[in-house]
């Protein structure tokens, strides 16, 4: 233990990428990119398809080299310290590596057994703990959902403490639900190991459910870092509402909303308003009062949206 004490620098960010250039046949794949994660934090990685996001978390891992630039976990570089600066690494890159015909503890305890840093029964359970899969550890991985394998995976890559948890698309074959509850568990690993969580995707929606903080990427290149908390935009915002479907009074509650200046979304019952944050409590309540059908309703950050549309547009064209 003392010497993780001594390895782990509190005072530096969990992860600095610091101009990493990537070149492959003579193109650059990754043009000096920089950015970098504290600790506690969940930072959405974010580009459209293409735009070099998995080569990027592939150089964070060590499995690729950079042409330029450094990359430094916990402050140690992976250039010359990266032994140091791989063991505060845990990641699931591609599926989580996991054997089928075993329990999910069994599988946990194969992976301890091979981690270089002790890793006892009490750490095991906490981990078991902290993915919330204490009901289906002893049955066999083959007999798990997706989304229970992909916990599993997830405890596997914490074991040993890292200070850096990178995950590439995990969001991937889950349902809008199943994305929240990822959030929950990811957001409790955040807090209770003070761990900085990385996660890639090309979708924004998926990010917003899930990050604190954002970076965009296009064509390698840096494009935009946004705060995703909702208390740090004051801006004007975007407040869509979901309609409950069976509504008989469909017309009149149209002409409502739009009297008080909703605009139509498309024909699945979405209305949106643009306002300010501090204003919105009191619509809710009125909207309330109203017997408006609410269904579901929430806060877009419109500017990020627009920018990631026109990226994923230019991204296809
Ligand atoms: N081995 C390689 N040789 C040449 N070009 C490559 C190689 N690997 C990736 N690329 C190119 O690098 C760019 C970035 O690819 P990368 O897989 O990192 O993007 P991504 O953002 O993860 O995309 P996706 O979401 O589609 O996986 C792409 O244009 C890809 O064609």
């Amino acid at each position: 233990m003392a010497n993780r004490e001594t390895a782990v620098r509190a005072d530096k960010p969990a992860i600095e990428v610091i101009g990493a250039t990537k070149v492959l046949n003579g193109r650059k794949i990754i043009d000096r990119l920089s950015f970098s994660v504290e600790r506690g934090e969940i930072y959405g990685f974010l580009g459209p398809n293409g735009a070099g996001k998995t080569t990027t978390i592939r150089m964070m891992v060590g499995l690729i080299r950079m042409n330029e630039g450094d990359i430094r976990i916990q402050g140690h570089s992976i250039r010359t310290d990266r032994k140091r600066a791989l063991a505060e690494v845990g990641a699931i890159v591609e599926n989580p590596e996991l054997y089928r015909y075993l329990t999910g503890r069994q599988n946990l305890q194969q992976y301890a057994n091979l981690c270089e840093r002790p890793i006892d029964r009490q750490r095991i359970d906490e981990v078991i703990r902290l993915v919330r899969l204490e009901d289906a550890i002893d049955r066999k991985v083959r007999t798990y959902s997706l989304g229970m394998r992909q916990r599993l995976g997830i405890a596997q890559a914490i074991l040993h403490r890292p200070s850096l948890l990178l995950l590439d698309e995990p969001t991937n074959g889950l349902d809008p639900a199943g994305i929240r509850e990822l959030r929950d568990y990811l957001r409790q690993l955040a807090r209770e190991e003070n761990m900085a969580i990385v996660v890639s995707s090309h979708l924004l929606s998926e990010i917003e459910l899930l990050c604190d903080r954002v970076i965009i990427i296009q064509k390698g290149r840096f494009v935009a870092e946004r705060t995703l908390k909702e208390e740090a935009t004051t801006d004007v915002l975007s407040f869509e509402i979901e309609l409950a479907e069976s509504d008989e009074n469909k017309d009149r509650m149209a002409q409502h909303l739009e009297s008080r200046g909703f605009e139509k979304v498309d024909d699945s019952g979405r209305w949106t308003i643009p306002i300010r944050k501090e204003h919105v409590p009191a619509l809710i309540e009125s909207l309330v009062q109203d017997r408006v059908p609410l269904m579901q309703a929430r806060i877009r950050t419109t500017a990020l949206e627009d920018l990631f549309l026109r990226l994923t547009e230019e991204g296809i064209r």
